[in-house]
């Protein structure tokens, strides 16, 4: 097909135009090319012309073409539109495209519109960035120019206020998205922009469509023209919610941490030295230092002298490792009071996990450790004294056990029991012997080693522990000082007192197995040295110690026979000189079924130690009078009933009614119940016996003073007791007849008692000799082996039936 030529001023145009220009027929083969079409695409017109147009364009946009040339050719009209030109060198050229139907031909006309493309382009680009930029931000702009009042919202600003994008507010509508607090301010701060031009960046809150409460950070300013006129409010509106939250929940932490009683401190752990770079009030409080004075410093200032090296190291391992540590450590105040300080230290890592500081927790646990402390002393100390007490005793006695084994030392165990104490404390008071016990252990601490111990072990009973003895030898000048010490008056309130102490010693070599062995050793032998009159000491030995066991057994099998009635009576006659049986003793007597016949001597005295004296002497009265009432039935004279009487049971309050009460029962007349008391009960408490044994006496009772001249009875003492009759002692008839001075004391108590209208009774008399010899000194009483030995009341009643005594007589009475 021949080319179509332009003509005349149309060809001027076609060849000098900017745009390009082609002819192409209705089946879309390009017919001619203007230059500018050779040039923009690069191509020669004779590699063009005869082909079809689209060769030249994106076979993306062969459909757009295909639908214009198909329009065209129905003879419609079309607008103009866009394609992309492909150029000879493969570039792409944007072109606007329109054309028109001539004959037999269609005139092309393409503006070069790559610019404006790329500017569209490039417009299309900023604005999805502007979007990104919102919506990663949260953040929208916004303008309203003040002729119209409206304002505009970006996309952004609408969801922000949860609206449909586009939505266009009223400036009221805007406004009243804020909350009531804030809605006053932007209200202020907008008009002042729209009205003074003054820029404002505010955080406000604001209440969306949806009913949701979100922090905006608002900033606004004006624009003005070019007269200086303000025109326009134009600014941002950005989500800050989850900034606020944040920093909220800083702030709330912030508070709590610093409201906090524990202090806590804050180093930073990639700076050297680790600088503390926050404490809260509660560490200044506790540490006595300034926020101001700890900041930048290494923590290492809280520590001193006392605090502990390896609580330090592991200190400073945990932090080298960082790892949780946890220490209680002594740290010091700014005033030098030292504390304790009970301290968590914890790493706190970021988000790649490395460790940017350190937090420390601390505790103030000084008041809580003095407390413990305290506790720990009251439970191994007595509260009185302050001295160990049994609890620590123990620990102390093992350790000497073992270091005296160990070393081959001795270890010595002192018993120390304070003498009459008991007295003291119920007639003085309390505390008078508080006094005296604080004293003592005063003194006993004073007189020893640092390293020996003085423990309380009871009442008024010490434990000294004497380690580390050279000689067992050795203790003695200890003891002796000791008792030395205790013996010294005491002044209470410028009273003078006076104790005495008994000491019990017990040793060990390092043999001993178990320790309380010792101090149950030393508690017999100050058991023994009690009886060896106070005021002394004795060793342990294994005498005693059978001893002491065999006083144990017999205890036991005391309290059978109680509990038994192992007991019986016997009675021995006493004689008037006339001849005929007076009276009868009533002598316990103890059938033991395995060991036999057990002697009073032998258990009376460990009766009296135990108590057990009571139910016995009970027995003895209530069995003497119901037996002497059956006796004075039966016989023709008065006989009466001689008891002994126990010291115990003499002073224990209600003797007297328990005497009266036995004598109803029994319906023996008062008269004829002789009570037997000894010199060493009698010397007790004088007033108080005088004032018992004349209530006694009133009640018609007799009363025998017991074992006469073996005590030391004051003879002016002795006018004044209420007795009824003198019994002598055994011990100065044995020898009497041979003895001149035996005989002159029995004589002169027999003149004495005479004088002071007191009868007398001789006991023990064994042979005619004694018995004639003292029958010269015209003695009221005899009582004796001579006579009668002790029997029971079955043989005594028949006794009673033999022909008198006939005292004259030289030859015995039993064969009378
Ligand atoms: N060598 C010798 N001894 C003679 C002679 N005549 C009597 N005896 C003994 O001398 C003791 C006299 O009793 P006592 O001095 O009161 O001494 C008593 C008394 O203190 C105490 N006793 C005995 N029975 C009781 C009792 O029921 N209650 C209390 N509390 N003590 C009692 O036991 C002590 C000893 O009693 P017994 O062994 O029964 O010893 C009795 C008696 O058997 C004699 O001619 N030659």
């Amino acid at each position: 097909m021949p080319p179509v030529e332009p003509q005349g001023k149309l060809d001027q145009f076609f060849l000098l135009s900017q745009d390009l220009f082609c002819c192409i027929d209705f089946a879309g083969t390009l017919l001619s090319i203007n230059p500018t079409f050779e040039s923009l695409l690069g191509y020669q017109a004779e590699a063009l012309l005869g082909r079809p147009c689209g060769v030249v364009v994106e076979p993306r946009d062969h459909p757009v073409i295909e639908a214009a040339l198909a329009r065209v050719c129905r003879g419609e009209k079309i607008n103009a539109f866009d394609i992309c030109a492909l150029a000879v060198d493969g570039r792409r050229v944007w072109l606007e495209v329109s054309a028109s139907a001539g004959e037999q031909v269609i005139y092309v006309i393409a503006r070069d519109i790559s610019r404006r493309k790329a500017v569209e382009k490039q417009l299309r680009r900023n604005q999805r960035l502007f979007r990104i930029a919102g919506e990663t931000a949260h953040i929208g702009g916004w303008y309203m120019d003040l002729a119209v009042g409206l304002p505009i919202w970006s996309e952004e600003v609408c969801r922000l206020h949860d609206m449909p994008v586009g939505h266009q507010p009223t400036l009221e509508e805007a406004i009243a998205f804020y909350t009531p607090s804030s809605r006053s301010r932007i209200q202020a701060v907008f008009t002042n922009c729209c009205e003074k031009g003054i820029s404002f960046d505010e955080e406000l809150e604001i209440i969306t469509q949806q009913g949701r409460r979100r922090w905006v950070r608002v900033i606004g300013r004006a624009v003005r023209d070019e007269l200086g006129k303000i025109i326009q409010a134009q600014g941002s509106t950005q989500d800050i919610t989850e900034r606020k939250d944040t920093e909220r929940q800083l702030a709330l932490l912030e508070r709590s941490v610093e409201s906090s009683t524990n202090g806590v401190v804050i180093v930073d752990a990639q700076r050297p030295d680790l600088p503390i770079v926050y404490v809260n009030a509660a560490f200044e409080r506790i540490t006595g230092y300034s926020r101001e004075a700890a900041l930048g410093r290494n923590c290492r200032f809280l520590q001193g002298i006392d605090t502990d090296p390896a609580t330090q190291v592991q200190l400073r391992k945990g932090i080298k490792e960082q790892r949780d540590v946890h220490v209680v450590i002594r740290n010091y105040r700014r005033n030098g009071a030292p504390f304790w300080n009970d301290l968590y230290i914890s790493p706190v890592r970021d988000e790649a996990g490395v460790v940017t500081h350190f937090i420390g927790a601390q505790n103030d646990i000084t008041a809580q450790r003095e407390y413990q402390a305290q506790l720990s002393h009251n439970a191994n100390h007595d509260a009185l004294t302050g001295l160990p007490n049994r609890l620590l005793l123990d620990q102390r006695l093992a350790q000497g056990c073992l270091l005296a084994r160990r070393y081959q030392r001795y270890l010595a165990v002192l018993f120390i029991d304070l003498d009459d104490f008991k007295p003291i404390n119920d007639t003085l008071g309390h505390e008078v012997g508080d006094y005296i016990l604080l004293e003592v252990a005063k003194r006993l601490e004073e007189e020893l080693r640092p390293w020996d111990t003085v423990a309380r072990f009871g009442g008024d009973e010490f434990i000294v522990l004497l380690p580390d003895l050279a000689h067992e030898d050795d203790v003695l000048q200890v003891v002796e000082r000791l008792l030395a010490r205790v013996s010294a008056p005491y002044w209470y309130r410028s009273n003078e007192l006076r104790i005495t102490a008994s000491i019990g010693i017990a040793t060990n070599d390092g043999t001993i197995q178990t320790p309380r062995q010792l101090i149950q050793q030393a508690d017999l032998a100050m058991y023994k040295a009690k009886r060896r009159g106070r005021n002394t000491f004795q060793w342990y030995t294994d005498e005693l110690n059978r001893k002491v066991t065999e006083r144990v057994n017999l205890r036991h099998a005391l309290q059978q026979a109680i509990e038994q009635e192992q007991f019986e009576l016997h009675y021995q006659p006493q004689i008037h000189h006339s001849g005929r049986v007076a009276g009868v003793e009533a002598l316990i007597r103890w059938y033991h079924p395995e060991r036999g016949n057990i002697p009073p001597g032998q258990f009376i005295p460990l009766a009296e130690d135990t108590g057990q004296i009571i139910p016995i002497s009970e027995w003895v009265m209530e069995t003497a009078c119901r037996d002497a009432v059956v006796l004075n039935a039966e016989s023709a004279t008065p006989i009466t009933m001689a008891i002994n009487v126990s010291p115990m049971q003499f002073q224990r309050p209600g003797f007297l009614d328990s005497v009266k009460q036995v004598l109803a029962r029994s319906g023996l007349p008062p008269a004829l119940l002789e009570l037997e008391l000894t010199e060493g009960v009698l010397m007790d408490s004088a007033e108080h016996t005088i004032q018992a044994l004349q209530a006694l006496r009133q009640l018609g009772v007799h009363i025998a003073l017991d074992d006469f001249g073996t005590g030391f009875s004051s003879l002016s003492y002795l006018k004044r007791l209420p007795i009824n009759k003198l019994k002598v002692d055994r011990s100065f008839v044995g020898d009497v007849a041979v003895d001149s001075r035996d005989a002159a004391i029995v004589e002169g108590v027999v003149t004495m008692a005479d004088k002071l209208g007191l009868e007398v009774l001789i006991e023990g008399v064994e042979t005619a000799e004694q018995f004639h010899f003292l029958r010269t000194l015209q003695c009221g009483h005899y009582q004796g082996y001579y006579f009668a030995r002790p029997m029971a009341l079955s043989a005594l009643k028949a006794y009673l039936k033999t022909p008198l005594v006939v005292v004259a007589s030289q030859e015995s009475p039993t064969s009378l």
